[in-house]
C-alpha cells in the first residue's frame, strides 16, 4: 500500500518546526481542518482549509480568517516575545507636521537582504528573517497564495498603546499588492474610515467598518483598500494584555 505523505511546511510552533516531511497517517488539527486529496498516483497530500469572511464596502476589499489555533498562536506569541528585538533610540520617534513624537507602541522591520525602505525620512534596511517569522510568512503564503518580502512588526504593550489613522500607501510597495496583517495576543478593535468621509468637511458619508482582530487571525487588505480607506487601532484603556501585529508586505526590489 502507498505511504501517506503529509507535508507540514507550515508548523510554526517552535517544537514543531523540524517535523517537515514527516511520514505519518495522523495529523494534528489546530483551528483548521485538513483536507486529504488522493491523487491518481495514490499519494495523499494534506492541505489546510481556511474559512474566510469577506469584508467589503465602497473601495474596501478585505478577507479575514483564523490562521492559527489557540495553542499554536500562544506558542508563536511566546516565541516572538523571546526573539524579536524592537527599534530603540531615534527609530522610536516619528515626525508629524515637523514635530517629533514618541510612537505609542514598539516597532521593528524584518525582510529580504538588499531591500530598503524609508521610515520617517530615514532610509533603512530591514533586519534579516528569523525562523519564527519565516514560519508565519510561509503560513500566510500557503493560506493566500501571495508572497511577501518584508514585515513590519508592531508591539502594543497594553490598551494604552495604539496606532493612529493612516493608509499603508508607501511608494516602496509593489503597486496593487495586498498587505497581510497577522495578529497575536490581546484581541483589539480595528477601524477603517473612508477618506472622503473624514473630518468636518467630508464630501460623502460612508459607514466606517469596525473589526475585532483576534489572537491568531489574518486580515488581508486587498487593493484598492489602502487607496481609499484609513485604518487605526484605537487605545482601549481596559485592555491590560500585550498584542503583536505583523504586516507582511511586498516591497519593490531595486537592484
Ligand atoms: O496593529 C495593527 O493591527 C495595524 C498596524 C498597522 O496598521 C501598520 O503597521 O501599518
Ligand atoms: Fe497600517
Amino acid at each position: 500500500m502507498d505511504t501517506f505523505v503529509i507535508k507540514r511546511p507550515s508548523g510554526c510552533a517552535p517544537g514543531k518546526r523540524k517535523r517537515e516531511d514527516l511520514e505519518t497517517k495522523t495529523e494534528e488539527i489546530g483551528n483548521t481542518e485538513l483536507k486529504h486529496d488522493e491523487t491518481s498516483r495514490g499519494l495523499v497530500q494534506s492541505e489546510k482549509v481556511y474559512t474566510w469572511r469577506k469584508i467589503q464596502s465602497e473601495g474596501l476589499d478585505c478577507d479575514y480568517s483564523l490562521l492559527f489555533g489557540k495553542a499554536e498562536a500562544d506558542e508563536i506569541f511566546m516565541e516572538l516575545e523571546n526573539t524579536i528585538t524592537y527599534f530603540s533610540g531615534d527609530l522610536t520617534k516619528v515626525q508629524v507636521f515637523g514635530k517629533w513624537h514618541n510612537i505609542a507602541r514598539k516597532q521593528v522591520t524584518y525582510g529580504d537582504a538588499g531591500l530598503t525602505y524609508t521610515y520617517s525620512g530615514v532610509t533603512l534596511s530591514p533586519k534579516p528573517w528569523v525562523p519564527i517569522l519565516d514560519c508565519i510568512r510561509n503560513r500566510v503564503s500557503e493560506a493566500t497564495g501571495h508572497t511577501f518580502n518584508f514585515v513590519l512588526i508592531n508591539r502594543y504593550k497594553d490598551g494604552n498603546d495604539h496606532i493612529g489613522e493612516h493608509r499603508d500607501d508607501e511608494k516602496e510597495l509593489v503597486p496593487q499588492s495586498p498587505i497581510a496583517s497577522v495578529s497575536l495576543g490581546a484581541c483589539r478593535d480595528f477601524f477603517f474610515r473612508h477618506g472622503a468621509s473624514r473630518g468636518k468637511k467630508s464630501s460623502m458619508h460612508v459607514e466606517p467598518v469596525k473589526l475585532q482582530l483576534a489572537h491568531g487571525s489574518l486580515l488581508m487588505m486587498n487593493f484598492p483598500t489602502n487607496v481609499h480607506w484609513y485604518h487605526s487601532l484605537p487605545a482601549r484603556k481596559k485592555i491590560l494584555a500585550p498584542r503583536i501585529n505583523l504586516t507582511f508586505r511586498k516591497i519593490i526590489c531595486v537592484k
